[in-house]
């Protein structure tokens, strides 16, 4: 039988994986993680976004973990009064994202895949948990979860990725110019970058 998307090997983690620590300059466990920018739909508290709030969790086995909260909106449904999967999966991406990042920067997604295990009204609160489970190289593979109302509340969704290590010219030569400018990037770098 054919293998199912949902177990690309891609997303396998390898057996000369090594679990990576928190980078001595992350927060510690019981912090909370600010947004990394002020206008990201995943974490900034901007109108139409997700706004989820994180923080640093505890890792039994010493390696990379956050959990996050989100609060599910009425302009967030899919199916009435039920939260639009692609928003599931939007919040897993910032997640799983923020947990890499505690480890190591700048990381893109490369792959991610989500499963929904049950329906998420609105009005509900998500809680996500998420953990770095290895890295080889540049690729680091991340798991998450998602729960409804509790931190031990029914399993809703989870999620597998692949995290890919970029440098810095991956945002230089790819980033609007006015975005990049508005960071402080002078136009000179960005046509260095680019040329
Ligand atoms: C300067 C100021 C800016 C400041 C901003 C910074 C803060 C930003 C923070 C915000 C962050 C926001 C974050 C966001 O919003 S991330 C937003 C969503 N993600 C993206 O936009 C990423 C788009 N993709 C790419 O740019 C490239 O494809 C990347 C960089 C991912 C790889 O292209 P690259 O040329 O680098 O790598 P490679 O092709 O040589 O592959 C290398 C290895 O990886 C394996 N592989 C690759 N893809 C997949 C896949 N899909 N499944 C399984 N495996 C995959 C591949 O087989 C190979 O394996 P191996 O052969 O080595 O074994």
């Amino acid at each position: 039988m054919a293998a199912s998307p949902t177990t690309s090997p891609s997303l396998e983690l390898p057996a000369d994986a090594t679990l990576p620590e928190r980078h001595p300059e992350a927060p510690a466990p019981g912090e909370p993680i600010p947004p990394h920018s002020a206008v990201c739909f995943g974490c900034a508290d901007v109108p139409h976004g997700l706004r989820l709030e994180f923080r640093v969790a505890e890792d039994p086995a010493g390696g990379a973990a956050v959990a996050a909260r989100m609060v599910l909106r009425p302009d967030q449904q899919g199916a009435p009064g039920l939260l639009h999967g692609g928003l599931l999966t939007a919040a897993f991406d910032e997640v799983l994202g923020s947990v890499v990042a505690l480890v190591t920067r700048p990381c893109v997604t490369a792959r991610l895949e989500t499963d929904f295990r049950r329906p998420m009204p609105i009005g509900s609160t998500l809680w996500l948990h998420a953990r770095v489970d290895g890295r080889v190289g540049r690729k680091l593979y991340v798991t998450g979860t998602a729960r409804l109302d509790a931190e031990d509340g029914p399993v809703v969704g989870t999620a597998k990725a692949l995290f890919l290590k970029v440098g810095m010219e991956h945002f230089l030569r790819n980033s609007r110019p006015e975005d990049l400018e508005a960071l402080g990037v002078s136009a000179e770098q960005i046509r260095a970058a680019r040329s």
